[in-house]
């Protein structure tokens, strides 16, 4: 598939759906228009948003110019207001600096090096912040995450996970013997193929689970609320599902199966690149165990 066709695909899909993963834009939110996090997008609700360098905030800018609580916004029941919280590059609202504030739609907000805009209505305009947000994100073959978000959010669960001493375990989902489907019945065939598996991956998580293509043939999820005994669950299922159901590449009805690798993260300091080890030997185990099954890493 050519990068145009792929493009056409998800912008097709996205119109159409509005994306499967988040809801469209509600009545006001903040969009990252420049800098650390562009094409990021927070809805602002009841309770009041923090905007920061902490793992804390509602809206995470990773960035050394960006204060650990930098700013916050909230809705008084008339309008939407902005708050200097004492950064040492101070916020500023269409280039003043400003303690505190009332924002108005269209308003550029200056947080470190980040540019935000405030949408203070649904809009044409969010609408099309939320479309190019799904296009830096979602994976056009399949609609769910793609490497990079599932990388980012992988950081941030991992925080969150440490902070909250909560457990947080990865399945990697990887298609058995793909190449032979994809040399036999061809490459359209296998695109077909690596649906049918994200579908089936989509239908069994749950929606706090994180599921994402992550390589060619190569799927994860994330359970930030549970544990290895709950990932060893869905990658069972998700075994047994796929193993069941009917693929027919090409027109010709193939068996199709997945092997499983699933890991904890180490508690108390554990990293990203631990975590993905883990799972990548309990894959490799299961791959040289004959495939079709599940491994759990560690
Ligand atoms: N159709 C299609 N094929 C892909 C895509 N990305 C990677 N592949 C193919 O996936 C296949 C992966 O093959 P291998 O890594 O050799 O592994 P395998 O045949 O699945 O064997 P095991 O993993 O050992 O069970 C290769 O043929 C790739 O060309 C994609 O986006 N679409």
């Amino acid at each position: 598939m050519s990068a145009s066709d792929d493009q056409a695909n998800t912008t097709q899909r996205t119109m159409l759906s509005g994306g499967p993963h988040r809801p469209g834009p509600r009545a006001a939110c903040l969009v990252v228009i420049l800098g650390e996090g562009l094409g990021r997008r927070v809805d602002i609700g009841e309770a009041p948003l923090l905007v920061g360098r902490s793992q804390e905030a509602d809206l995470v800018l990773n960035h050394r110019s960006v204060s650990r609580a930098h700013c916050r916004i909230w809705f008084d029941g008339t309008s939407f207001r902005i708050r200097d919280l004492g950064a040492t590059n101070r916020t500023r609202v269409n280039d003043a600096q400003v303690e505190e504030a009332v924002l108005v739609d269209g308003d550029h907000i200056v947080v470190g090096d980040s540019l935000l805009k405030f949408i203070g209505q649904t809009s044409v305009e969010a609408s099309y912040h939320e479309e190019i947000y799904q296009l830096a994100t979602l994976d056009a073959l399949s609609g769910l995450w793609n490497r990079r978000h599932f990388m980012e959010t992988l950081d941030k669960e991992i925080a969150r996970a440490q902070r909250h001493e909560r457990e947080l375990a990865l399945c990697i989902v990887d298609v058995d013997l793909f190449k032979p489907v994809n040399d036999t019945y061809g490459h359209i065939a296998g695109d077909e193929v690596l649906r049918h598996i994200a579908a089936i991956i989509r239908e069994h998580v749950r929606g706090e689970d994180i599921a994402a293509r992550i390589g060619g043939e190569e799927f994860a999820v994330l359970l930030p609320e549970g544990g290895l005994a709950a990932a060893r669950t869905l990658a069972e299922r998700l075994r047994v599902s796929v193993s069941e159901a009917a693929f027919a590449p090409g027109g010709v009805p193939r068996r199709i199966t997945v092997s499983v690798g699933v890991a904890a993260l180490p508690m108390p300091d554990g990293t990203r690149s631990q975590l993905l080890a883990a799972a990548d030997a309990a894959l490799y185990r299961a791959k040289h165990g004959g495939r079709n099954q599940v491994c759990i890493g560690g």
